[in-house]
């Protein structure tokens, strides 16, 4: 029996059945005729949203079909979340962390620990990945008892860090080449949506494996989008991510310059809270800005990698991003300052420093 989260009643575990490759619901629709139903058609993809999935399942008994063996690399901010989530719903996960202190804290919630990523492949057929940047992607599946050494036929590898297309179409290959599968599955959403279960999924590539993976997705996030080939779950987290990162930089240069100019910054949030320009960032960072709060959710030296990331697309596209650029500028600074570990809010800090512009 598992906790339903958004609807806190007790509902019933019930199993999953192998076939070939992946797992099948068994003695209910399948999970793919069911997604039919659910699924809406976008432009570049589609989309599942969690919500409706999970009133689905309940409207049909109640009885969610879930028993999986995940492997989880990388319990940072957002991979101890992601994983603690997992075993809450009856996952039995096994974890790797470079670091296998921050394996205890899963291990207190009935997660097993596997001593390197490759005796977490051998041991579950799904594997999920959430690491800091492209070189920890890669070092993880290609260096020494890394995933390229167990992966194979029938087994999955899902990698939701925030990386280049180049990158992940890289790992993809390898995958596929040993008879593995692969899916990139960035997240938009923060600490506390991971912990929520409210991420957005951004997946991308072999589509067999995400219809596998959507249970999963489901306990992760609210809504997952499935955007087609590999590379294109990497870019759309990129394009995500260089707004997010931008929009700081306005957002700090206002608090100052209502600072500046004599007025108060708490009411100019106030202000933009109730117009055409409210949004959950302003509301949440901006009240921790004006205290100096800057506790990493997202921190600063990863929002500098996609914004790095996204302006390397921008070049091989040919298109001009002068707001971007600035903006990257300015947590390059924060960076060189020793802002890196903390919330990527703290570029406040250096355009507070620069008078408002930020290019001190
Ligand atoms: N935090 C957020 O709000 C969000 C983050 N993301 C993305 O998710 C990913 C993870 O972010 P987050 O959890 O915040 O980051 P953290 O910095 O908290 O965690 C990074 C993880 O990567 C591991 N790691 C770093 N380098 C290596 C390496 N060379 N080899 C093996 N493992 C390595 C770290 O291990 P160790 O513990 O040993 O350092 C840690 O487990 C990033 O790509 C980020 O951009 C996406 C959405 C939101
Ligand atoms: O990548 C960060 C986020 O908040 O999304």
């Amino acid at each position: 029996m598992i906790r339903d989260k958004k609807r806190g009643k007790i509902v019933k575990k019930s199993r999953i059945g192998r076939r070939g490759r992946g797992f099948v619901l068994r003695g209910r629709r399948s999970l793919a005729s069911r997604l039919n139903t659910t699924e809406q058609v976008y432009p570049s993809g589609c989309c599942v949203s969690h919500t409706e999935e999970r009133r689905e399942r309940a409207g049909a008994g109640g009885a969610e079909e879930v028993e999986m063996e995940v492997g989880f690399l990388g319990l940072g901010i957002m991979g101890k979340a992601m994983a603690t989530n997992l075993l809450r719903h009856g996952y039995r996960v096994t974890v790797w962390n470079r670091t296998t202190a921050k394996c205890q804290e899963l291990v207190a919630l009935g997660a097993t620990v596997g001593e390197t990523p490759a005796a977490v492949v051998a041991k579950c057929r799904y594997t999920i990945a959430m690491l800091s940047d492209p070189s920890a992607a890669l070092s993880v599946v290609f260096d020494k008892d890394g995933v390229l050494e167990q992966i194979g036929d029938g087994i999955g590898y899902i990698d939701m860090s925030t990386v280049d297309a180049a990158t992940s179409s890289k790992i993809s290959e390898e995958v596929k080449r040993k008879g593995g599968a692969f899916i990139e599955a960035p997240v938009s959403g923060s600490k506390k949506p991971a912990e929520d279960g409210q991420l957005v999924i951004l997946a991308a590539g072999d589509k067999t494996l995400y219809d596998e993976m959507v249970p999963a997705f489901d306990v992760l996030g609210k809504k997952s989008f499935f955007l087609g080939e590999i590379g294109n779950g990497a870019k759309m987290k990129l394009v995500v991510n260089m707004i997010m990162g931008s929009m700081m930089n306005p957002l700090s240069e206002g608090l100052c310059l209502a600072d500046k100019s004599g007025l108060s910054a708490q009411t100019l949030l106030d202000v933009l809270d109730l117009g055409a320009i409210a949004n959950p960032m302003f509301k949440l960072k901006g009240p921790a800005m004006l205290q100096g709060s800057y506790s990493p959710a997202f921190p600063l030296k990863h929002q500098q990698k996609d914004m790095r990331l996204a302006l390397a697309l921008g070049d091989e596209n040919a298109v001009s991003m002068p707001v971007s650029a600035a903006a990257n500028e300015a947590f390059k600074k924060a960076r060189s300052l020793g802002l890196g570990d903390l919330d990527f809010s703290a570029v406040y800090e250096v355009v507070k420093d620069a008078g408002g512009s930020g290019q001190a």
